[in-house]
């Protein structure tokens, strides 16, 4: 059903949808384009709407072809719109989900596209601040890259900013996708563009191991990962690759690749991955429901989501974002309470005290599973006991020379009865 938006723009047909609206695929004077319709109650917000008219400048003059241009954005009635320009393809979430891994060649030139795009975007004073694989994506129609690597682009630019407006998220809170959070986010420093390399980084860590290097469990625990955890290595990744992963999941910014840095690197990597296979990594043990939290954790994994929300979804990835009601099927709406200091350093100290190794989460689960285990074997044995033990009984009460037809009352006497 055709549908207009402002007065020169028809959508048809939905396309795609997220946490903060639907996708439409539509019609503008110059021809095809995706409309990214934001949910109502963000388009009934006017500080939002106030933000939105002002961040049009920036957002449609960032131009580049490793990012999807903003054509235009569309405040009309109760209408709130992105129109962007139309990829045909998918995204980096679909693929990640259709192949479990990708190979590295593949996964560092498109991860190298990625960064060329957030360099554009820094060099012009906007951080992304939510770069995840649903946020990348991959154009088919354009030539391949090296090795065949489909050509990716970087959207969504400035809607996690948008949504973030000061009176939408107190200080106290944290917006963005808790797999990918910056340490310093989580500390409550203000984002720089430091947060987008680091997600970014997650992002090719992710595409080689199949998971993220802090993702799994609780809202709480992945948040306590990012600030207290080394990243856990990747076996069998070449060593320019992971030294690159590890300077940009580095825990103070200023020690990570700036943007352009990170793409010039990843290139001069990718002749020496030229037909390497997907890794075989096994999964880190971190069961989401299952897994224990510290005391520390359990305070600060206090969530505020609406109802039913805070359940993994397909994909890694768990969208925070303040206050919604979801425009999707999706499970992706939640905002989180900001640690303080205190709980960060008491969290610090608990996973210095259960972390030694990279994969010690794993441990942990193995551990409680056999202490579990432990308990059902003693419960096992004394139930055995006992089965045996009436058993004997029955069999000696049969053959006692005063035996009755039933069994005997418990705890009646086998000595000689008083006449
Ligand atoms: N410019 C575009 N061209 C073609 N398809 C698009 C475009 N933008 C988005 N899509 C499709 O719409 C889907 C939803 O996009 P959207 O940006 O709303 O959500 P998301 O990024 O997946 O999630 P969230 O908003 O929760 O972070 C994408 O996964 C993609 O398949």
């Amino acid at each position: 059903m055709a549908r207009k938006i402002g007065s020169r723009y028809t959508v048809h047909q939905v396309i795609g949808r997220g946490s903060a609206g639907t996708v439409w695929l539509g019609e503008g004077p110059d021809g095809p384009v995706a409309v990214k319709l934001l949910r109502e109650d963000l388009a009934a917000d006017q500080v939002l709407v106030g933000r939105f008219v002002q961040e049009r400048a920036a957002l449609t003059s960032l131009d580049h072809p490793r990012v999807v241009g903003v054509r235009d954005m569309v405040v009309d009635g109760s209408d709130l719109a992105l129109v962007m320009e139309l990829v045909q393809g998918t995204d980096l979430r679909s693929r990640l989900e259709r192949d479990g891994a990708l190979p590295p060649q593949l996964a560092a030139s498109v991860i190298a596209d990625v960064a060329d795009g957030l360099a554009a975007a820094h060099a012009a004073g906007i951080v992304h601040r939510d770069v995840k694989p649903e946020n990348v994506l991959l154009d088919l129609s354009a030539a391949p890259g090296p090795g065949g690597a489909p050509r990716a682009k970087l959207t969504d630019f400035g809607v996690a900013r948008l949504v973030d407006a000061p009176r939408r998220t107190r200080a106290t809170r944290i917006i963005g996708t808790p797999d990918y959070l910056a340490p310093e986010i989580i500390e409550g420093l203000e984002p720089r563009a430091a947060v987008d390399i680091y997600a970014l980084a997650t992002v090719l860590y992710e595409l080689l191991a199949g998971f993220t290097p802090f993702g799994g469990g609780h809202t709480g625990a992945v948040l306590r990962r990012h600030v207290t955890e080394q990243v856990p290595p990747i076996p069998g990744l070449p060593d320019g690759l992971w030294r690159i992963i590890a300077e940009c999941l580095a825990k103070a910014p200023a020690s990570r690749l700036r943007a352009a840095e990170l793409a010039a690197r990843l290139r001069e990597q990718l002749p020496a991955l030229a037909g390497l296979p997907v890794l075989a990594v096994p999964q880190q043990g971190r069961a989401p429901a299952e897994e224990q939290l510290t005391p520390g954790e359990a305070v600060y994994a206090e969530v505020d989501a609406a109802p039913g929300t805070h359940k993994r979804r397909r994909g890694p990835a768990v969208p925070l974002v303040p206050g919604v009601a979801p425009d999707s099927t999706r499970d992706t709406h939640t905002s989180l309470r900001r640690p303080s200091a205190h709980e960060l350093a008491s969290y610090a100290a608990e996973s210095r005290a259960q972390r030694t190794t990279p994969g010690a989460a794993h441990r942990r689960d193995r551990q409680a599973l056999l202490r579990r285990r432990r308990v059902l074997a003693v419960l096992l044995a004394v139930v055995l006991l006992l089965a045996g033990a009436a058993a004997a009984w029955t069999a000696f009460a049969a053959t006692a020379p005063d035996a009755g037809p039933g069994p005997r009352p418990s705890g009646a006497s086998s000595a000689p009865r008083a006449p």
